[in-house]
């Protein structure tokens, strides 16, 4: 099965890197490290506000809208920490249950 997150991380890693013109990546990651901590941070607290807030709404395409939001800002938190995907893919398979 084609894993979209993964080849997701590594166009966000790619952009991080080398942060073409009118990326939307780059916007938040371009500026000096605390500044652009601040703003993935914040992106991420406000995209888990929403997700939480359309969970109670209960509309299933919003709650699919809004944490698709909050997961995307997640991979840009991780990759922009130096997190690599295959990491926090290993603590999942270290906390299965066996
Ligand atoms: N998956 C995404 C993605 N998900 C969300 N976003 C952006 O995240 C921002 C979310 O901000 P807001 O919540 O304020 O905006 P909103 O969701 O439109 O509005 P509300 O939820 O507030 O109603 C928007 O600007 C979205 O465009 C994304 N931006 C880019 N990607 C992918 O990331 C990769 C790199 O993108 P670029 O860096 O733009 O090249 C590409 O594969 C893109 O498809």
């Amino acid at each position: 099965m084609k894993d979209v997150l993964r080849e997701e991380f590594d166009i966000i890693k790619q952009r991080i890197r080398d942060k073409p013109e009118g990326s939307y990546v780059a916007y938040l990651t371009t500026d000096d490290k605390k500044t652009a901590l601040n703003k993935i941070c914040e992106k991420v607290g406000e995209e888990a506000t929403e997700t939480i807030l359309s969970a109670k709404d209960g509309v299933k395409d919003d709650i699919i809208y809004e944490s698709a939001d909050l997961i995307f800002h997640t991979l840009v938190l991780l990759a922009y920490c130096g997190v690599e995907y295959d990491e926090v893919m290993d603590e999942f398979d270290r906390r299965r249950k066996k």
